[in-house]
């Protein structure tokens, strides 16, 4: 029995949601670029859900059942007054409040196809609930109400912030959003299935898939771009500073990845957002910066960026903290793991791989007083 490093290059189940094929990446059958440029996030979720695109009394009705359960229990926002909420990481704080999510949802053992979808409908409504009242109450503000005649996207930016977002942010923010949706068997995403294939309920393999998401090599890795990006300081110093890292033998977050060879199809989209954003704000060096960094990284090593990469300038243009990044992906990204919760449900079989054994040959116990 031989092992593969990370599981590279194995294939550990089928799915109808997502493919990467030679460097595309389509939900559905749907090239992401088209869904980029066309779709909505809703319209996006409904499809990770279905399989399909759909029709408007289907999307009216999804974007009111978003609506109906995007409030959360009082007790799981009381709680976030319950510890020393300033020294804590925005991802540690929604890992466990989504864990409450589930002591509060009667429902949350039901295993009917009924159940499951509502539970996919909560915790898609919920997560931006959840994320803006802890970005709010760590600054000693009141949450703000979501609101219902807002897109999921402006109803986010608006419970962040208070203010009812410019319709620049709102398309920004929305493409993002679709952008994240979904990728594969991605490691947050294996790691929801590997946790539900046990049978076990939604919210715990939501929870399992924030843990996987939250670190730097995945989706934390957004968080580190824009810590390197404000270290930097300016275009000056990039040159110096990446060439410093590469010659250490160090990461550059933002970059390298798992499966695309050629290049992150994502990444254009966020660039191109990046470019008129901090332009927008009078803020164009972050892009600058991120362009120069892309050149050397990309020449130098031929690792392109991936979508963390563009993705820390722009959600700092839109004024969000840079520690709220990662939680930005999960609530973008909770779309995916859902749908493949439902997909694994709906063919379940365990998920239990082998181990190569590189430990000693069989040994004879020896009394603790003999050893
Ligand atoms: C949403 C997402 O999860 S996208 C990924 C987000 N993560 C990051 O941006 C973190 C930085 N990138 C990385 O750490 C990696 O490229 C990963 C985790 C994305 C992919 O990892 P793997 O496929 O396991 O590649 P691995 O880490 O083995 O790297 C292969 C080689 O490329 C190098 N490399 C990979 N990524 C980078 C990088 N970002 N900067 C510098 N060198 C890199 C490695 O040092 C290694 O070199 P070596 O063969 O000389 O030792
Ligand atoms: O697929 C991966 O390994 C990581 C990634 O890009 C994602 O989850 O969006």
């Amino acid at each position: 029995m031989t092992s593969t490093r990370g599981l590279e290059g194995v294939v550990a189940t089928q799915s109808a949601i997502s493919s990467i094929i030679d460097d595309t990446l389509t939900y559905v059958g749907y090239d992401i670029d088209d869904l980029a440029n066309n779709a909505s996030f809703e319209e996006v979720v409904y499809l990770l859900w279905h399989q399909r695109l759909p029709k408007q009394d289907e999307l009216d009705q999804l974007k009111q059942q978003l609506a109906e359960h995007m409030a959360v229990p009082d007790e799981v926002l009381a709680h976030f007054k319950t510890y020393d909420i300033k020294s804590v990481h925005p991802m540690t704080a929604l890992r466990t409040a989504v864990s409450m999510l589930g002591l509060f949802d009667e429902a949350a053992e039901d295993m009917s196809d009924e159940a499951n979808y509502l539970k996919a409908i909560k915790l898609q409504a919920k997560l931006p609930t959840l994320v803006t009242a802890f970005a709010r109450v760590r600054k000693g503000e009141e949450p703000v109400q979501p609101r219902h005649d807002l897109t999921y996207a402006a109803n986010f930016l608006y419970m962040l912030s208070g203010k009812e977002p410019e319709a620049i942010e709102v398309e920004a923010f929305d493409k993002a959003l679709v952008l994240h949706a979904d990728h594969e068997l991605n490691a947050s995403t294996f790691t929801a299935r590997v946790c539900v294939a046990t049978l076990s309920d939604m919210y715990s393999g939501v929870v399992a898939a924030l843990g996987a998401l939250k670190g730097p090599l995945h989706g934390g890795a957004n968080e580190q771009v824009m810590k390197m990006l404000s270290e930097i300081g300016s275009v000056e110093n990039v040159e110096s500073y990446i060439q410093t890292k590469l010659d250490n033998k160090e990461k550059i977050m933002g970059f390298g990845h798992r499966v695309y060879r050629k290049g992150d199809p994502r990444a254009k989209h966020l660039r191109e957002m990046s470019q008129k954003l901090t332009t927008l704000r009078g803020e164009s060096k972050w892009y600058e910066m991120s362009v120069k960094i892309d050149e050397l990284v990309t020449g130098q090593k031929n690792l392109p960026p991936n979508v963390d990469f563009y993705s820390a300038s722009v959600y700092h243009s839109l004024n969000i903290d840079h520690d709220l990044f990662t939680p930005i992906f999960a609530v973008s990204r909770v779309s995916g793991w859902t749908a493949h919760i439902l997909e694994q449900y709906a063919d379940n079989r365990l998920i239990r791989p082998r181990a190569e054994y590189t430990g000693p040959g069989m040994q004879t116990y020896v009394p603790i007083n003999e050893r």
